[in-house]
């Protein structure tokens, strides 16, 4: 698939920057486009991938935000990014719409730039472009407190509406207690970079006869059809430079055998195995996902059509689903075969419950503070101040 993939925010614009970098380690071509949307100059001057001139600074002008982030207010992110739309459609002018088959727009929902910002962006998209616009969006984790929570209930309500499939990844389920929260994100996003780009860039190439099973953009776009909130998961595992292998990757097509020898239909269906019961990028119940789709990807020497089938027919099973695709994305030169499994319109995501709760609790103290902070005022200014006067 060919990808327009737009990062809002500072935590959308870090997990683009690193799916442009495991592009280039792994010699993929996924995002054919790119844009980095923020309302904070210095974030928007970090990325090491995205182009400079592919960078856009929004509100700078507003009195909120002068080119300093939004301070995680939601209204503000959306209120700065509706000011400055011209701005941002003539960023996406240059898009050669025609060379892309969908549009990602990435960003962290407990901010401000991007959960604000995001919907009104999405909502630009969708107005310029008939391509699906998909979302990744990264649900806050429970230590965050309760404004992120808050912040991202609301905003996931707007992005799931707006967008043909929500992609989810829950910083909850994939916090490491020993690292520091920068550590964890930079580690977070390279794991997150490595299963979007590894799903979404099978047949990138167009090249979709070099292999029997090969997966299409199609493909891909059909399961993200369902609409609703999404989840990968994903394994990898080194290839053996056995001969045998060298001598297959290094035969034309037509003279590459395919041993299909039992142990590699076995690996590939415990690889596909593994991804679906590995931590999802949002943990849910599989059996609860509307299609399921598997990307074997690695070098076509280690493909099996055995082993597709035999994967197919276990993840039909796991997701209790008949809609269920497994194809190949040949990599002839990647050390690694990997898994990487789509599970589209998950319905049970427990934290998503859990980060509704939360914001209703949030939103419930806030309105509480409020009427107390408004009630010491009053008696402030009228305790035994009755004979007073205001001055107008
Ligand atoms: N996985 C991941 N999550 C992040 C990262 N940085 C921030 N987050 C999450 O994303 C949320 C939003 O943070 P930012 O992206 O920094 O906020 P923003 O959208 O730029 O908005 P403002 O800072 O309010 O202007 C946070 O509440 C975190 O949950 C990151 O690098 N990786």
């Amino acid at each position: 698939m060919k990808l327009a993939t737009i990062g809002v925010g500072n935590a959308g614009s870090k997990i683009v920057d690193r799916m442009l970098e495991f592009e280039s380690r792994t010699d993929r071509n996924l995002c054919r486009h790119v844009h980095a949307i923020n309302t904070a100059r210095t974030d928007l001057a970090k990325p090491d991938y995205i182009p400079e001139e592919r960078r856009v600074l929004i509100g700078d002008t507003n009195q909120k935000a002068k080119g300093h982030g939004v301070g995680g207010d939601v209204e503000v992110g959306a209120e700065v990014a509706k000011a400055d739309l011209d701005e941002i459609r003539r960023a996406f002018d240059d898009v050669e719409i025609h060379t892309v088959d969908a549009i990602l727009v990435v960003a962290g929902l407990g901010g401000g730039s991007g959960s604000g910002g995001g919907p009104v962006v999405i909502d630009a998209l969708q107005e310029m472009y008939d391509e699906p616009v998909y979302a990744l969006g990264v649900l806050p984790g429970e230590y965050e407190g309760g404004r992120p929570a808050l912040n991202a209930a609301r905003s996931l309500q707007s992005f799931v509406s707006k967008v043909d499939n929500f992609i989810g990844f829950d910083n909850d389920a994939w916090r490491a207690r020993e690292q520091t929260i920068e550590e964890g994100y930079e580690q977070m996003n390279r794991e997150l970079a490595a299963r979007l780009v590894t799903l979404l860039a099978a047949g990138e190439t167009d090249d979709s006869d070099v292999a029997e099973n090969a997966m299409d953009s199609s493909d891909i776009i059909r399961t993200l059809n369902t609409g609703g909130i999404s989840s990968i998961g994903y394994a990898a595992t080194q290839v053996e430079e056995s001969s045998e292998g060298l001598l297959d990757r290094w035969s034309s097509d037509s003279q590459r055998v395919n041993r299909d020898d039992g142990s590699q239909a076995t690996k590939i269906k415990g690889l596909v195995r593994r991804a679906v019961n590995s931590r999802l990028t949002l943990p849910g119940e599989v059996s609860s996902a509307d299609r399921a789709l598997a990307v074997i990807s690695g070098p076509p020497s280690e493909f099996s059509r055995k082993g597709i089938e035999s994967a197919r027919q276990w993840l039909e099973q796991e997701a209790d689903t008949v809609e269920v695709l497994v194809g190949d994305d040949p990599r002839e030169s990647s050390p690694r075969l990997s898994a990487a499994v789509l599970l589209s319109n998950v319905t049970e995501a427990p934290r998503i419950d859990e980060i509704q709760n939360q914001a209703v609790d949030a939103q419930e103290k806030i309105a509480e503070q409020e009427a107390v902070r408004e009630e010491q005022i009053n008696d402030l200014i009228t305790d035994d101040n009755n004979d007073l006067d205001p001055v107008v």
